[in-house]
């Protein structure tokens, strides 16, 4: 356990001295910083308050999480305070930054596994923790998995976190669509039966394909695209012949995760005693494998930033002025993206975009006419995944609060427009001037191979797109009810049968 949580830390913006940035999110900047009467270097979150009045609530909610969790694989904070208008939280500080940008800046391709092995099972510590106290952290990813000077590793960012047993509006927020796209379950996009822990779990193993190809699988499609792939394709996992360098333990694990019926999926605890997690090594095998050679954090931090803006005047030209803002917003991976109508109509208008890229056989993890695949099912493939389960996998009686007494059919069906309806009101207005969508229609049919695009020149651009949180407010009265259906056609939405029903 961490024995400097019992030093006080001061409550004085004066008591702390901020050198360069290290990090950034939606309003908030981190910085490294001196404690002065401590002598200790700290990290500083600095929110500006004037910025997030919208989220008040979720700030109080970090912020009050990150003083109560108590467990070395959490990030905790040491205390908070107001200086102006900015919300100071003082932390530890993580030298190595984020698994994804150390990922973005050294391993483009991924880590080795027993790397990946490691860290996730530190992650997976934090969520026995977090779920065993009755929290969802429901935004569990490698940008908030964070590594400091040793080899440490921390689960961060308890902004979009619930608790089970909460009641009133903070239960409510178990029905609130909340999280980032790629990462989040189908249960949690569907929002037909509330969801649970198992959230967490669906989120892990898409972190774990992330730590593997050093990006989360439909990474480059935008989010609402990611939705419907999400609830209509198989699951995603490692593939026989693409991730050979994997073991068949690593592949049991992830399918493990990713089954699309949350009951299925193992727990927390029980996922913990998986083969996969025996061959994870110590903290200092972090240090010596990752963080060596690596160039300190607030450098790779700006060298990150000006790659990032290089790539936004490249793409000035094909995007336009118009978008400039939340494309920077997706580049950056870290928006809460609000669903509003101009941002649905941009963002589908590049949809077309992404699928005129041909070469996607390499990547097509679940397609059933991949070579290679004989007919015999394989209890590896993810396309399997929702019918074999491993042995591991067990219904966590007590886990699941809502709707226990309606279980999913073995079917799951999948149904997207009814899954984002309450979200949107489609008005006539809305459906004929939706210029993007004649252009979008066609590509919304599901595809057999319709997994993921080969990389291409506009990796570093695209690749973050849907990295962007979400947070949908279901409560009426709040705004930004927007266009969906307009979106989406209606023989997509009239299917329901995605690979998640084979
Ligand atoms: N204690 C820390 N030490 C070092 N770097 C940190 C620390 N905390 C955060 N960072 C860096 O700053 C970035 C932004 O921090 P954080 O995720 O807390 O902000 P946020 O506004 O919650 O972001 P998001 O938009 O992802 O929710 C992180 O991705 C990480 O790279």
């Amino acid at each position: 356990m961490d024995h400097a949580y019992e030093k006080k830390y001061p409550l004085s913006s004066k008591d702390y001295r901020l050198y360069e940035e290290v990090g950034e999110g939606v309003s908030a900047s981190v910085y490294r910083a001196l404690c002065i009467p401590l002598n200790e270097i700290v990290a500083i979150k600095v929110l500006d308050l004037e910025k997030c009045n919208n989220d008040l609530d979720g700030i109080r909610r970090e912020v009050q999480m990150m003083s109560l969790i108590d467990h070395p694989n959490l990030l905790r904070a040491h205390c908070s305070f107001t200086a102006d208008h900015n919300l100071w939280v003082v932390m530890p500080y993580m030298a190595g930054g984020s698994c994804l940008h150390i990922m973005k800046t050294t391993y483009p391709e991924g880590f080795d596994e027993p790397v990946i092995a490691t860290l996730l099972r530190e992650v997976l510590k934090a969520l026995v923790y977090l779920h065993g106290h009755g929290h969802i952290h429901r935004d569990v990813k490698a940008g908030n998995i964070l590594v400091d000077g040793n080899g440490a590793v921390k689960l961060a960012d308890f902004g979009v976190s619930a608790c089970m047993f909460d009641t009133g509006d903070r239960q409510r927020s178990r029905n609130t669509f909340v999280g980032t796209p790629c990462w989040m379950a189908p249960e949690v996009m569907q929002q037909l039966h509330g969801y649970d822990f198992k959230a967490d779990i669906w989120s892990f193993g898409i972190t774990a394909l992330e730590l593997a190809h050093g990006h989360a699988p439909f990474s480059k499609y935008p989010p609402m695209k990611v939705l419907l792939m999400t609830l209509q394709n198989a699951p995603p996992g490692l593939d026989y012949e693409r991730d050979r360098r994997f073991s068949r333990n690593f592949k049991e694990m992830v399918a493990a995760c990713l089954v699309k019926d949350p009951k299925k999926r193992p727990s927390s605890e029980k996922l913990l005693k998986h083969h996969f997690f025996k061959h994870a090594r110590s903290n200092e095998y972090i240090a010596r494998t990752i963080l060596d050679g690596l160039s300190p954090l607030g450098d790779r931090f700006r060298a990150l930033k000006a790659k990032e803006a290089d790539l936004l005047l490249q793409n000035k030209a094909m995007y336009g002025d118009k978008e400039q803002k939340s494309q920077h917003e997706y580049i950056r991976g870290i928006s809460a993206w609000n669903f509003n109508l101009d941002d649905l109509k941009a963002q589908a208008s590049l949809i077309q975009d992404y699928d005129e890229n041909p070469g996607s056989n390499d990547i097509n993890m679940n397609g059933k006419e991949k070579a290679g695949f004989n007919d015999a099912p394989d209890p590896l493939s993810p396309n399997n995944a929702n019918h074999d389960t491993s042995e591991i996998v067990e219904e966590d009686g007590d886990h699941i609060l809502k709707d226990r007494e309606r279980p999913f059919p073995s079917s799951f069906p999948l149904h997207p427009l009814e899954a984002l309806k309450g979200y949107f009101d489609v008005t006539e207005d809305d459906i004929n001037s939706s210029s993007p969508k004649e252009g979008i229609q066609s590509e919304f049919e599901p595809q057999e191979d319709d997994q993921e695009p080969k990389p291409n020149e506009n990796e570093g651009f695209e690749r973050s797109f849907s990295s962007s949180k979400v947070i949908i407010n279901p409560l009426p009265g709040r705004g930004n009810k927007f266009l969906s259906g307009s979106l989406i056609p209606e023989r997509v939405t009239r299917s329901g049968n995605g690979d998640g029903d084979r």
